[in-house]
This record gives C-alpha cells, structure tokens and sequence, in this order.
C-alpha cells in the first residue's frame, strides 16, 4: 500500500499540489488527470522524492518514505521506476545498454565511459536486459543506436529500462504526450502488461480522459493541485467532469494536452540513476 497523507508542495506562491491524501493498493493502476499545471507531476515526482513536499508525509508499506535519506532514499527511488514524456534515453548509445542503465544502482561502483559500459555489466544482466526487450517486441533493436528508434520504441525502452530496477512502483509522467495514436497505445499496453503481469503499481499521468478510461482501474482527477475526483472511471461521467471542469470532455482534452507539449521543453526530468553518468 502507497499513502499519500495531507501532501502538499508549494513553489513561490504557487500551490502545486494541496492536501493531497490518497491510498493505493498495491497493484493498482492509477490514471491522474488533470489541465496542465494542475499539479500532475509534482504529485508524481514528490512520490520518489525528485520533489520535495511543503507538507504531509508518504508511507510505503508502512515505511515513512518522506524521511528517507542517503542510501535509504536512493534504494526508494529504485524501486520506484520512472518514465518520462521524452523518454530520458542517451541518444547515442545502444539500446540494449539503455537497458542496462537501470541496473546501475545495483552496482554504486560501476564507472566507465558510455562506450565501455556496456562490458562492465555481468552477462546475466545482460541476459536479463535483453530479456526485457524482448518482452515489448524491441529484442532485434538491442546493438541500434537508441535515437534511431520511434518515439513509441524509445519509450518501451525506457520501461524496459525502469522493469530493470525490479519496481514496485512506476511513475509514468506523461508516458504518451510525444507520441501519435498508434505508438501511444503500445506504451500504454506495455505499462498494462508489467502492472498486470508483474503486479506491479503504476501511476499514470494521461492528458486524455479516455486513455485513463481504457487502462486504469481507478481515476484521480486534480484541478489547482487538489483531488477533484478519485474513484472507478465509469464514475467519471460527461457530467462529473463538467461540474469539476467546466467543459466537455473533448474541450477537456483539448486544453490538457496543448499547453504541456511546449512547458515539458523546458522541463527535461532528471531521474537520479541515468543523469549522472559520464559523457
Ligand atoms: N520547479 C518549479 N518551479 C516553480 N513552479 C513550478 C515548478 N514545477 C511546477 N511548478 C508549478 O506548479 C504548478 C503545477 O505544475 P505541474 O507541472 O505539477 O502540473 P501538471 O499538471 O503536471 O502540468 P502539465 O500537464 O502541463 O505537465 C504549475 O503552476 C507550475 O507552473
């Protein structure tokens, strides 16, 4: 069980998120929508602490994650796994050793650069990572370079990468905002298939109302940071959206997605095991 407690984040005089509590068991697949700067990904981010809460507390099976430190917080965060909207690749490397990057915190000590890395990791790791592509269709892409891959590639590469971290957790922070219809539907059955498959929870940040419809259980809809709605998607009818809204869904839809493409230019994620590595 992951509880969310009175979690607050202020930046400034911006209220990002207020009083957010929320109980997820494990397992669950959560959809959080919301307009952009409602608030999504400070939530997201502050649940493996890229983000730091104002106020309240996270508890992860009963262990209060808001005050983990050092060694501690860094084995949270890789049992959290994290996706982002542009994927957080490195570009020119092989996709297979893309892969292998979410095994480095298993191995604090493991330095090289990007060209040799690839030989430092023992072969059953290797193994396992090829293993992972293999799983989302990607196993004949593992020696290409990863920006050769589509968008929707990439981002099954990026989940793979995560599913290296062995999880019980994924963050997915608007997994399918870069990508057209078509590739955003194989991310969104690659996250189905390891929560369904693994049992592993997944948080979902979705821009469009029927894709958290279609994949997730259960629905949390954010408006200025707070919970507007939290509940079964069939609850959130044309009519519950409206009094929270204001709108209709496709208006909804329409003034979700259009701003967050040109802020998340500006807002490139850092996730603490891929950034640090050396060019
Ligand atoms: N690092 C930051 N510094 C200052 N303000 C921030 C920061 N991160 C977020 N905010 C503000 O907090 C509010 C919530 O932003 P957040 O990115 O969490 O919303 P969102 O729902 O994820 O939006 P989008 O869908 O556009 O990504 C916004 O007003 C945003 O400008």
């Amino acid at each position: 069980m992951l509880q969310l407690e009175n979690l607050s984040r202020r930046f400034g005089a911006t209220a990002a998120v207020s009083g957010v509590s929320l109980s997820i068991p494990a397992g669950q697949m959560v959809g959080v929508i919301g307009r952009s700067g409602a608030g999504k990904s400070t939530l997201l981010r502050m649940v493996n602490r890229l983000t730091e809460p104002s106020e309240g507390r996270i508890l992860h099976e009963g262990q209060e994650v808001t005050r983990l430190r050092g060694q501690a917080l860094r084995d949270w965060r890789t049992r959290c796994g994290m996706i982002f909207q542009q994927f957080n690749l490195v570009p020119r490397l092989d996709v297979l050793t893309n892969v292998l990057v979410g095994r480095l915190n298993h191995h604090p000590g493991l330095l090289g650069t990007l060209g040799t890395l690839f030989k430092r990791f023992p072969a059953e790791e290797r193994a396992m990572a090829l293993m992972a592509l293999d799983r989302f269709d990607l196993a004949g892409q593992a020696p290409q370079r990863a920006d050769t891959l589509s968008g929707g590639q990439q981002q099954r590469v990026a989940i793979a990468r995560a599913m290296m971290q062995q999880p019980r957790i994924l963050l997915a922070d608007e997994p399918i905002a870069s990508l057209d219809p078509r590739n955003a539907r194989t991310v969104m059955d690659a996250l189905r298939d390891v929560n369904r498959r693994d049992g592993i929870t997944v948080l979902c940040n979705l821009h469009h109302l029927e894709t958290a419809r279609e994949y997730c259980g259960r629905i949390v809809a954010l408006q200025a940071g707070r919970v507007m709605f939290d509940g079964a998607p069939g609850e959130l009818t044309a009519a519950r959206l409206r009094d929270i809204y204001g709108v209709s869904e496709a208006e909804f839809d329409e003034q979700s997605t259009a701003p967050a493409a040109a802020r998340s230019a500006g807002r490139q994620a850092s996730p603490g095991r891929v950034a640090p590595l050396p060019a």
